[in-house]
């Protein structure tokens, strides 16, 4: 049986202040799905959401829930979906209430509203907070009573617009976690807006690429890792490594040149201006691997710089002209590498991405 999408736009447009800032030929979600929208500032990805929520005039054709959004009543379309922003936008007055007022002009018995709001604090472990004032919370806490308030409803569309941008990692993390097992017991879908692929990769089964208002990479959130459209969604992915390099087509294969002696080649033929090389792909040299053997590509270089982190250190290796950076597991302090010191690396062409 094929489902109904919960959301289907067809050639959506909208212009703000003479711009266009939307420009969708075509997306649809299905019921479930948990989709992340990411873009660069400006890109339209707040104005999709709010296109969405029937909050911006838009032309084109929307459907949601099946109806035609232009002819559908928006009380009952707006009643199956619920919006997170960024900022908390909380009501004077306590949690319980904020949390309650989604479920205000439902004509709920006051025992079943009890019910609700509770359960909806407990998801995101914030009921002690039910008597507080919404003002006195803190980001993290404001930003839970937020999910519980748009969770209360049982909405069948979750807007998230970065709601999580502010909270501190392990926060975000947790959130995260509850949100996603939420989601998947109740088939709710989520659209989550965000800027950190991270979150992206721990949340979403499909992540869509934005631009200039137009989608321009929708798939596995692994996909636009490994093999992102351009250089745009390369960027917003975290692609350590884009570097300019020359092609060679051959019949059979392609030599790819990043410099006059570092090359290699991969079968078929290609024609790019640049290569992709995610920094989990190269590795310090090791002999204990057999790095050395082709079609492996091995590269000496200088440290030039090395950025701590936890669990991996992030490293800086120039040679010929070209900085690599590759992620490393964290040493012990005594077998740290520093600036200067010369090292070898290898990569492997299958794990190489051209643009
Ligand atoms: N209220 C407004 N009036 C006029 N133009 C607006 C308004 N809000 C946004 N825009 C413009 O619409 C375009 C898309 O903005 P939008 O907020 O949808 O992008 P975004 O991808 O969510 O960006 P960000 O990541 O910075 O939040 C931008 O060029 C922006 O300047």
């Amino acid at each position: 049986m094929v489902m109904q999408p919960v959301l289907r736009m067809t050639g959506v447009k909208v212009r703000r202040q003479g711009r266009t800032v939307l420009d969708i030929d075509h997306f649809a979600v299905a019921p479930g799905e948990l989709v992340a929208i990411i873009g660069p500032n400006g890109a339209g990805k707040s104005s999709l959401l709010q296109v969405l929520n029937l909050l911006l005039p838009y032309c084109g054709k929307l459907e949601l829930f099946g109806q035609n959004a232009a002819t559908a009543q928006p009380l009952t379309v707006r009643r199956r979906c619920a919006m997170v922003f960024q900022e908390t936008l909380l009501l004077d007055g306590t949690v319980f209430e904020n949390v309650a007022l989604g479920l205000k002009f439902r004509r709920l018995p006051r025992e079943v509203v009890n019910d609700k709001v509770a359960a909806a604090l407990d998801v995101f472990h914030c009921r002690h907070l039910a008597d507080r004032q919404a003002a006195r919370l803190s980001g993290g806490e404001a930003q839970r009573v937020c999910l519980a308030r748009a969770l209360v409803t049982d909405p069948e569309l979750l807007l998230l617009d970065e709601p999580f941008a502010a909270l501190d990692p392990s926060t975000r993390t947790a959130l995260l976690t509850e949100l996603r097992q939420l989601a998947q017991a109740r088939s709710m879908t989520v659209l989550l807006v965000s800027h950190n692929f991270a979150d992206v990769l721990y949340f979403a089964d499909r992540a869509v690429a934005m631009a200039h208002g137009r989608i321009i990479q929708d798939d596995y959130p692994e996909a636009l890792l490994r093999h992102p459209a351009n250089e745009i969604v390369a960027r917003l992915v975290g692609m350590d490594n884009i570097f300019a390099c020359t092609v060679e087509p051959g019949s059979e294969q392609t030599v790819v040149r990043l410099t006059e002696s570092i090359w290699f080649t991969l079968p078929g033929r290609h024609e790019a201006v640049r290569c992709c090389l995610p920094a989990d792909a190269i590795y310090l040299w090791d002999e204990r691997l057999s790095f050395a053997r082709p079609p492996w590509v091995v590269v000496d270089g200088i440290v030039r710089q090395v950025v701590p982190g936890i669990g991996a250190e992030r490293i800086m290796v120039q040679a010929e002209g070209i900085v690599f950076t590759l992620l490393a597991p964290r040493r012990q302090d005594t077998n740290r590498l520093q600036a200067g010191v010369p090292v070898r690396l290898a990569f492997h062409p299958a794990d190489v991405h051209l643009l």
